[in-house]
């Protein structure tokens, strides 16, 4: 008997800034079974650039015209979050296996207009980009817990530090691009839903008149009665730091304690903290683009879907407001319908 190999994706890739580069030099130079066939950037000469050498790869300054070139059959979205919707829906409207990077969408009611989308098509077309489950770290994590080797988890601490955040964010980016990571790998790791949230602010944090406060602590609970907290610093000038403990019934468990090497010379110990996510979850990222290759060939979804990227869209918006009034806020969720619990 012979088998036909899946035939190998061609990916549009949407939005050619740094997360989009990243992904193109991945599926270009790394991932098997896919090319890239098309980018498409609202910046003409930056899409351009991008697609120079990739043979057979062109160039667009508009998401449709990318889905439409010469050998496209899938999408991989890397245009700022408040572009994702349309640019989802166009690729569901074409049945297009997608690929979209945190925030699915920047709000819930939109979440909820491709979570519609994608049951009208009737099975599953989005992976969504919480690359922190395919980390090898909070992959053990996450094991741990489902085995329940140290028994209940009771509490999770989690750290999160940017050595620096891009100038235009505020408050709420903090929230919605940053703590947004937290919020989808506590649903993950515990297997539980987020039901309220809490931010604090460090009165002792510098705040230039209508600048960012930082660090501030986002504290949530889930419905398995589990109490979640996030120190989020944009600026913290030194590292780029995730790190999460699990304080079980019988036991902790930390990751992203200590990354890479750690030398001994000299009467000193010590090792050097990475700089920005782009390193840090450097594998997480070629396993998650591998993953859905993969998948798509078999002709599967896997991954987080539509439903993570709404949930983690609803516990963004309880944070935001949180924020702002410095009130418990509770997460608000639609019914999940039968088709987004398979
Ligand atoms: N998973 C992760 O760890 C990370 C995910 N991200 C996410 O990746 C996405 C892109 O972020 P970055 O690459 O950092 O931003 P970026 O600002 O570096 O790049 C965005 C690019 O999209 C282009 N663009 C803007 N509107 C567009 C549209 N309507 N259609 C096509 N292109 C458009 C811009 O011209 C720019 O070149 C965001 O959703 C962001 O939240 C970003 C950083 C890390
Ligand atoms: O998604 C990301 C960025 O957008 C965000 O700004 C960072 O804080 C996160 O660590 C990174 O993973």
């Amino acid at each position: 008997m012979t088998t036909t190999a899946a035939a190998e994706l061609g990916v549009a890739v949407i939005g050619a800034g740094s997360m989009g580069a990243d992904h193109v030099r991945r599926i270009d130079g790394l991932i098997s079974g896919a090319r890239v066939a098309a980018v498409a950037d609202v910046d003409g000469d930056r899409a351009a650039a991008l697609a120079e050498g990739i043979e057979g790869c062109s160039a667009h300054t508009d998401p449709g015209a990318a889905m439409a070139a010469p050998g496209v059959s899938a999408v991989l979205i890397a245009s700022p979050g408040a572009a994702h919707e349309e640019s989802l829906l166009m690729a569901l409207e074409r049945d297009l296996p997608i690929l979209c990077e945190k925030p699915m969408t920047p709000d819930a009611a939109g979440a909820l207009r491709v979570a519609e989308a994608e049951e009208k098509l009737g099975h599953r077309r989005v992976q969504v980009g919480f690359m922190r489950r395919y980390d090898a770290e909070y992959l053990r994590l996450a094991r741990l817990l489902a085995d329940r080797e140290l028994g209940r988890p009771l509490l999770l601490h989690c750290r999160h530090r940017n050595v620096s955040v891009p100038p235009y964010f505020t408050d709420a980016h903090l929230i919605n691009d940053s703590v947004s990571h937290e919020f989808d790998a506590a649903r993950w790791l515990l297997g539980q839903e987020i039901t309220a949230v809490r931010v604090h602010r460090a009165a002792a944090g510098s705040a230039p008149e209508g600048g960012l406060n930082d660090p501030q602590l986002v504290v949530f609970e889930t419905d398995g009665g589990v109490l979640v907290d996030v120190e989020i610093f944009g600026n913290c000038g030194f590292g780029y730091q995730v790190q999460a403990e699990a304080v079980c019934e019988r036991g902790t468990a930390r990751i992203g304690e200590a990354h890479g090497l750690m030398t001994n010379a000299a009467g000193r110990w010590g090792g050097s903290i990475d700089q920005g996510y782009l390193s840090r979850f450097a594998d997480a990222y070629d396993r998650e683009v591998q993953a859905w290759v993969d998948a798509t060939r078999r002709g599967e979804a896997t991954g987080p879907g539509v439903w993570d990227g709404y949930a983690v869209a609803a516990a963004c918006e309880a944070g935001v407001e949180a924020q702002r009034t410095g009130r418990r806020v509770a997460v608000e969720m639609a019914e999940r319908p039968p088709f987004h619990r398979r």
